[in-house]
């Protein structure tokens, strides 16, 4: 099987998620990976204490573990991949099952920052989208979905997710083969993407 890899790498709330949303509601032949379950477990960390733990640091994730998966499915084998909750701050006790398929779509803040793993990626987008509009975006979904409150997410995105950005993140934008402004509402942009994405199944 010839599988394809495509990464969707940008700055937290720049709108991956809702990118890999819309083209789901038109198109699913695909396997979606969030890095974000491959966070480690930090269940010491709650609102009041949110900097006890640096979730914007490549130390974060397991990208040992992300590459074996990414390297399994590239080689056509299913692959056992963790779950995380955002709310707890804690990686499940069940893992999820992911089977083989031609089209994988990976996305996450820092798809891009191993090189190991993004000598796998077939394609590299990087979605940016201005820090305000991405903090305004944060702010109203940590609070709706993720449990947090209005004083911690203000606390966490000064002192760590704003600097982790700048050295982390927006540098490996020069890995990227697309750019697409704004995320998910770039009808154009999605609609090249999908496109695209249909050829490879
Ligand atoms: N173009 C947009 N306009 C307005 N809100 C958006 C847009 N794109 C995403 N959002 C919202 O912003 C929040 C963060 O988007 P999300 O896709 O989760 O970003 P990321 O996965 O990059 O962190 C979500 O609540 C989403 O609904
Ligand atoms: O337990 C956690 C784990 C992560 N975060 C924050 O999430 C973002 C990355 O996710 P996006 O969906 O791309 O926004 C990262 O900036 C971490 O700070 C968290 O708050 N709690």
């Amino acid at each position: 099987m010839d599988v394809k890899i495509i990464g969707i790498c940008g700055g937290s709330g720049s709108g991956k998620t809702t990118i890999v949303k819309k083209i789901t509601e038109v198109f699913d032949d695909f396997v979606f990976i969030a890095q974000d379950n491959y966070y480690k477990s930090a269940g010491h960390v709650g609102n009041d204490n949110i900097t006890a733990f640096n979730f914007d640091h490549p130390d974060a994730f397991d990208m040992d573990w992300i590459y074996n998966n990414l390297l399994g499915l590239k080689q056509g084998k299913a692959v056992e991949a963790p779950v995380y909750d955002f709310v707890t701050h804690t990686r499940k006790k069940e893992t999820r099952t992911i089977e083989p398929h031609s089209l994988i779509i990976f996305e996450g803040i820092m798809v891009f920052t191993d090189s190991r793993i993004r000598d796998l990626l077939d394609l590299k987008i990087y979605v940016d989208t201005p820090d305000d509009i991405r903090f305004i975006r944060r702010l109203k979904r940590d609070i709706a979905e993720r449990g947090r409150t209005v004083d911690s997410v203000i606390e966490q995105y000064l002192s760590m997710v704003r600097p982790g950005h700048y050295e982390f993140i927006e540098p490996t934008k020069i890995y990227a083969d697309i750019i697409i402004p704004e995320g998910g509402y770039n009808e154009n942009a999605l609609g090249v993407l999908l496109s695209y994405l249909k050829t490879l199944v």
